[in-house]
């Protein structure tokens, strides 16, 4: 069975248009809606808040995968889990406290997720990788849609699946970044479950197909 699931990132959707381009993914076989909150410092972009975010909640069912590259995480778990997030992924980097912000999300009720940079190592999740639910590798510095994959990732991916399995957990591997129907074979056999597109997605001719060819079923 094919479990790997497909996570299309809204950052590279045509926003005068968000809504239709959200039906469009969840009518293409989306797993997730991927949305991308940056805030002009942790990454040089600024992108979108806890109100858009519960206005697209009207739009679909599709459970939010919400991706925080925000320097302060801690005051938006709350905004974010009551706008209509299902799983909440914080960066390493920005987190002192990580331990704490994980039980915050986790006891909203919702997913809790740690992202690393690239050039940040595995071992700052060691000792929390009992508590989270998803381990999100960025296989591009974090900040813009459309940039090329860093092949570093594959290895790593590799390295925290056996992390994962010698401890016998139940942790799902995303991956963000550079992701194409070709890299998604190589982080697909390297250990990866969620695949995050934005580009791949949102800039092919065919959706529908693209989310096909990203989850290797063609
Ligand atoms: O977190 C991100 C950037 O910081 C995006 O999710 C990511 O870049 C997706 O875009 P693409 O698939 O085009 O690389
Ligand atoms: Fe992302």
């Amino acid at each position: 069975m094919n479990t790997i699931k497909i996570a299309p990132s809204i950052l590279s959707a045509d926003f005068s248009h968000l809504a239709d381009e959200i039906i469009k993914i969840d009518e293409a076989g989306a797993d997730l809606v991927h949305i991308d909150v940056m805030d002009g410092h942790f990454v040089p972009n600024l992108t979108f808040g806890p109100p858009v975010v519960a206005a697209i909640r009207k739009i679909t069912n599709l459970p939010f995968d919400v991706h925080l590259m925000v320097t302060n995480p801690q005051d938006l778990i709350v905004p974010f889990v009551k706008a209509g997030a299902d799983i909440i992924t914080i960066h390493a980097e920005t987190a002192p406290h990580m331990h704490r912000l994980i039980q915050n999300i986790k006891e909203c009720g919702k997913r809790a997720g740690i992202s690393l940079n690239p050039s940040t190592p595995l071992a700052v999740i060691e000792e929390v990788l009992s508590d989270v639910d998803m381990i999100l590798i960025m296989s591009v510095n974090p900040g813009f849609g459309g940039q090329k994959f860093i092949p570093n990732a594959i290895n790593k991916i590799a390295r925290l699946k056996t992390m994962i399995d010698e401890r016998k957990l139940t942790v799902d591997i995303e991956v963000d970044g550079g992701i194409n129907a070709a890299t998604a074979q190589q982080v697909i056999a390297a250990g990866a479950n969620i695949l995050v597109a934005g580009s791949a997605v949102y800039g092919a001719p065919d959706i529908k197909q693209a989310i096909k060819s990203i989850r290797g079923i063609d």
